[in-house]
């Protein structure tokens, strides 16, 4: 297969020309990065750059298309490239398996290219704003395309919804323009006392028992407990048990290890609440498990399975039995054993102290746990049980990927691109994919925006300082390059600023502390990004700031 060879009819020699050398960089080789690439190489281009921190993994090979089963584990950027090299031989695609937010993509790099194209996948995310990664890689492109003057095709999918704008820095509206959505929490008491539906023992399951016995748990279930307002005696209660249960998480790996955390969590934590009769007048008491009759009652099941032959089955809810055997047991024919986490965890620590196990959804042995201990919960409530299937998508926040949208809105991103190129952003707009409903269109779109001059992003001037980190001090930045006027050589902001970078305070008129220390000695090197705010509105207009990008020399 070969670009498709007379493009110039439907595009004109002039642009095809510009595709043919327009450099773009491709961030994210996943559900849309497969296709965007497969169209980019189709549609002329051959200067692409693709970037991706991740290795193929089974559940991917559904619907990205370049990745194979001989490819698992392998980095998906250079395996995009590889295949893609397949339609396009010529093609000049470089590959990236890196983060994009590492130190050497730096503003510089990024003016190297003509355009950018993000291809982070799940929007589902985005809205929910629990995949802080992708979340936090969209701003730091958004923020490096601002920087660097480069436009910005930005683009998303969440089942059968998609979307695909522009961005380009003093025109339109940039990805931090609007506030996003703020994750949707839960009362920790819902969670740990009241739980009234599936979603809250998933919650539990994941967030609190395995975190706690897995994970780090840090201070943050304190902090969340010490900052909820209502109902001060139980909520000293739940401080208390946590503090019980991180006592337990110590004995990972020993033999009465999974009957204690059981032990712990479904009887006697139970035992107590159910204890504090006012919060059982409107809603039923929880019934606390017992040890030794779900033990009884799993060897019979066990028995009969295996006379059986059961299959397991993902969509299935599971018994109490099952999930009992999958919470603690260490024999066991059909499932894997949960218990096995404690044994791993235990065998990391051997090596480090410190070591845990984060919760990921495709890791069996730690969905097989969530899926038993919150149905296990789930039953001493009265809730509904879920499927393991369902406790996948649930405590994955999934949204099924679907190939087609990607295949559509990778379609869009390249018809965004030639008018780019062409400089026709005028005729731009962000592009809807919407299916059902109402509408009788699959596609609407709408003008894209102005910049929010209050974006406390894109307001402000972005300016890149060439310097030698380990010379120049921070009285240089200040005295040489922000104090003096522009007719000077600097940038006329005074003294009178203040300078910050990731939420530290670097300077300030009253604070000098730090004026002889070097660039380099404060952690400011190549491409961190300083914001320097004078003190008087007037200089820049309130509340607009400097952006100062270092670039190493
Ligand atoms: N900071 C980053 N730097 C480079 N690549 C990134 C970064 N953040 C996310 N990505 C990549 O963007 C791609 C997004 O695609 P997608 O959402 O289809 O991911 P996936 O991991 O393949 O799918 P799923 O999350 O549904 O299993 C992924 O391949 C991911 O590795
Ligand atoms: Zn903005």
């Amino acid at each position: 297969m070969r670009p498709a060879p007379r493009l110039d009819l439907l595009f004109g020699p002039a642009l095809m020309r510009r595709v043919s050398t327009a450099r773009v960089l491709m961030v994210g080789a996943g559900g849309i990065g497969c296709e965007l690439l497969k169209n980019l190489v189709m549609s002329g281009f051959t200067r692409i750059d693709v970037i991706d921190l991740d290795t193929i993994d089974l559940s991917n090979l559904n619907r990205q298309f370049l990745f194979q089963k001989r490819h698992i584990k392998q980095s998906k950027a250079h395996v995009a490239r590889d295949s893609a090299l397949r339609f396009h031989p010529a093609a000049e695609i470089q590959s990236h398996h890196a983060n994009i937010k590492d130190e050497r993509f730096d503003v510089d790099w990024f003016r190297g290219f003509d355009l950018v194209t993000n291809a982070l996948d799940n929007l589902g995310k985005i809205d929910r704003l629990t995949d802080v990664c992708s979340v936090d890689a969209r701003r730091h492109v958004n923020r490096m395309c601002l920087a660097a003057n480069v436009p910005l095709i930005e683009s998303g999918t969440a089942g059968y919804l998609g979307q695909a704008t522009v961005i380009q820095q003093g025109s339109t509206e940039c990805f931090e323009c609007q506030p996003k959505p703020t994750p949707k929490t839960f009362p920790i008491c819902t969670i740990r006392s009241t739980p009234t539906a599936p979603i809250h023992c998933i919650v539990w399951a994941k967030s609190y028992l395995f975190t706690q016995l897995f994970d780090r748990p840090e201070d943050d279930e304190a902090a969340a407990i010490s900052s909820e307002k209502s109902d001060t005696a139980e909520l000293e209660s739940l401080r208390r048990e946590t503090e019980a249960l991180a006592r337990i998480r110590e004995a990972a790996g020993s033999a009465s290890y999974p009957r204690d955390v059981f032990t712990k969590v479904f009887r006697d934590d139970i035992v107590r609440l159910a204890s504090v009769e006012e919060m059982w007048q409107s809603r039923a008491a929880p019934v606390a498990l017992d040890f030794n009759t779900l033990q009884q009652g799993a060897e019979v099941a066990e028995a009969v399975a295996a006379a059986t032959n059961a299959p397991r089955l993902e969509q299935r809810v599971w018994s109490t039995a099952e999930c009992f055997r999958t919470f603690v047991s260490r024999q066991v024919r059909c499932f894997r054993i949960a218990s096995r986490l404690g044994e791993r965890i235990s065998t990391l620590r051997k090596e480090d102290a410190d070591a845990s196990i984060a919760f990921d959804k495709d890791d069996a042995d730690a969905l097989d746990f969530v899926t038993a201990a919150s149905n296990l919960r789930a039953q001493i409530f009265g809730i509904e049980q879920k499927s393991r299937f369902d406790v996948k998508a649930m405590a994955g926040s999934i949204i099924p990927a679907i190939a087609t949208t990607n295949a559509i809105i990778a379609g869009v991103i390249v018809m965004q691109a030639m008018r780019v190129l062409e400089r026709r952003l005028d005729e731009c707009k962000t592009i809807y994919l919407a299916h059902g409903g109402r509408r009788d269109r699959l596609f609407y779109s709408e003008q894209l925006s102005a910049p929010n001059p209050t974006c406390y992003v894109c307001r402000n001037v972005y300016v890149t300082l060439p310097a030698d980190t380990r010379r120049a001090t921070l009285r240089d930045l200040v005295h040489h390059i922000l104090a003096p006027s522009i007719n000077e050589g600097g940038l006329g902001l005074g003294t009178d600023v203040s300078l910050m970078e990731s939420g530290r305070m670097l300077y300030d008129a009253d604070w000098d502390d730090n004026l002889d220390r070097t660039l380099e000695s404060l952690g400011l090197t190549n491409g961190k990004m300083l914001t320097v705010a004078p003190e008087d509105d007037a200089i820049l207009g309130a509340g607009r700031a400097v952006i100062v990008i270092i670039a190493q020399r």
